[in-house]
């Protein structure tokens, strides 16, 4: 008597093989190993870790993932053929628990490719399996595209394979044509009407060519299926596999409605994730469910409000459940003052109501520009906020900055001196340049720049510069430092903010003496 009636689903991950058939997709030797560790720490069931036959290299990441896993089946592929059983066999049969994985394409259109009529298909798949039974005493017949295979000759060719001693049944969706109700129709008729069916395991391995892998691979569990065949990140040949991440996380949220368990530590999935997706160099995509960079990222104000107030309003799973440490409130234009608020207190930053509101225009001035406003934007924002804040004797009100490859490059300036307004057009070696010798003429002034430095406070071509200036006058210094989207404003802005201080600094010195 298998499993099959029970609640507990095993878990087949063939990110080592089907998901290595992703075009582009190869993995090193190493990689393999290492991959293969992390799902056995992971409590993958059964580990597909190659195609034995099909390389030297595929063989030895084979047999050496066989020699270091320690929980999980290991198992190779092979064609329904014996020098691919036999590969496979060498390859998997130093692992604690080794699995020979053997196949055939039995609709119509795969008997037509390998040239073979029902009966010496049948056959086959009799010699096959015998053989492959033989060797081992864990084995895994596949009719290949049985979602295109006749239903009596499925039923044949299923019976066939559990009488020549077959330990396990996939039944694969190879190109991804099925829909739920007939993934569970398939299993269903299959598990009813096949003698010894309730002595073996089925198995559904679903590709996601129509976006519905995940869908038929929870229809066939419920229909009796005790084994879902998948990847991480949904990799594998074309529209790729069902993602691990997906039906083990469906099974566990909606545990409800489909009470089977898993042996996964659900808390490894994203760091897994994230190493397939770099040495594959597939990467995820950003609403891409449960390990998608936006997957537990809310950017909208009424999302953030409700999550700041009730997780639970916007998120069905918590994300330390699949190994994230914490949701993402995702600071831009649509964000409301409270998200603001509880990420700048976050930051280390507490507001008071009126300071909070001032900042909150500044911060919306800012989103407009930006697509994204990370943690850095805000420390920058903030200490702008603290540099800018009091009775700045000078005031940029705008300027304009013209560069490219002919110069001189220019700078029209309108800045305020104790509220009276001056302008200025000059211009310089550089827009940074003409900009400085615009405030050199607006606010004449002897201090020399001892330092001018910009920094990108983000990632991106949007991101912030922040800008550094320090101007030294009778050996005493002092600093500026501002940020803005636009370097030459930073520039401009950091400028007169070190200007402000020197003109404070003299008060300080020698209360009498005003600025020029
Ligand atoms: C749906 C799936 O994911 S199936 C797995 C697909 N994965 C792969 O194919 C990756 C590994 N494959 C390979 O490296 C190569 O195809 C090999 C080494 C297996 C075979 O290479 P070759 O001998 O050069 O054969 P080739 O790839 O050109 O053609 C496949 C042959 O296998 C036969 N074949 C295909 N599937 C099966 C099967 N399940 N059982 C028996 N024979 C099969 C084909 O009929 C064809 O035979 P032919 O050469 O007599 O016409
Ligand atoms: C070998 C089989 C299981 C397969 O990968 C498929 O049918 O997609």
């Amino acid at each position: 008597m298998t499993d099959q009636k029970q609640d507990h689903v095993l878990i087949f991950d063939t990110t080592l093989r089907d998901g290595e058939q992703s075009p582009g997709a190869s993995m090193t030797h190493d990689e393999k190993v290492e991959i293969a560790t992390l799902l056995d720490e992971m409590g993958v069931d059964i580990i597909e870790a190659g195609f034995p036959i099909a390389s030297p290299g595929d063989f030895e990441a084979v047999s050496d993932i066989a020699k270091v896993v320690k929980e999980a089946q290991v198992c190779g592929l092979s064609r329904a053929a014996t020098g691919d059983i036999d590969r496979a066999w060498e390859a998997v049969r130093h692992a604690k628990r080794p699995r020979i994985h053997t196949f055939i394409g039995t609709s119509p259109s795969h008997r037509g490719i390998t040239g073979l009529d029902m009966d010496g298909m049948a056959e086959r798949i009799h010699d096959m399996v015998t053989h492959a039974r033989n060797l081992c005493d864990n084995v895994q017949w596949s009719s290949m595209d049985a979602t295109r295979t006749e239903p009596e000759f499925l039923k044949r060719t299923i019976d066939i394979a559990i009488k020549a001693g077959a330990t396990t049944i996939n039944i694969p969706d190879t190109v991804g044509y099925t829909a739920p109700r007939e993934s569970a129709e398939i299993i269903r008729m299959l598990i009813e009407e096949v003698p010894g069916a309730d002595e073996v395991i089925f198995a559904t391995h679903c590709h996601n060519d129509l976006g519905m892998a995940t869908a038929n691979s929870l229809a066939a569990v419920e229909a009796g299926a005790r084994q879902i065949e998948c990847t991480i990140n949904g990799l594998g040949e074309r529209a790729g596999n069902t993602a691990l991440e997906e039906v083990v996380m469906a099974m566990k949220v909606r545990n409800d409605i489909m009470p089977y368990a898993t042996r996964i530590d659900t808390q490894k999935i994203m760091h897994i994730s994230r190493m397939v997706a770099s040495v594959s160099g597939f990467p995820v995509q950003y609403n891409k469910a449960i390990v998608g960079k936006n997957a537990f990222a809310h950017e909208s104000g009424i999302h953030q409000d409700g999550m700041l107030k009730d997780a639970s309003t916007f998120e069905i799973m918590r994300p330390e459940d699949v190994g994230l440490t914490e949701t993402s409130l995702v600071m831009g234009k649509h964000s409301g003052r409270a998200a603001l608020r509880s990420k700048l207190e976050n930051l280390g930053y507490t507001l008071a109501d009126n300071q909070l509101k001032d900042v909150f225009v500044r911060f919306k001035e800012l989103a407009d520009r930006k697509k994204e406003v990370y943690d850095e934007d805000l420390i920058a924002l903030m200490s702008d906020q603290t540099t800018s804040a009091g009775h700045d004797k000078v005031r940029l009100m705008e300027m304009e900055v013209r560069c490219g490859t002919t110069g001189p490059q220019t700078c029209t300036m309108v800045l305020t001196v104790d509220g009276e307004a001056r302008r200025a057009e000059t211009t310089g070696d550089g827009p940074v340049d003409a900009t400085f010798n615009a405030l050199k003429e607006l606010v004449p002034h002897e201090a020399r720049l001892a330092l001018y430095q910009v920094q990108a406070v983000t990632e991106g071509t949007d991101a912030q510069a922040t800008v550094s200036v320090r101007l030294e006058e009778d050996g005493k210094i002092v600093a500026g430092q501002s940020s803005d989207t636009d370097t030459v404003v930073a520039s401009a802005k950091a400028y007169i903010n070190a200007l402000n201080k020197l003109f404070v600094r003299r008060e300080k010195s020698a209360p009498e003496e005003l600025a020029s």
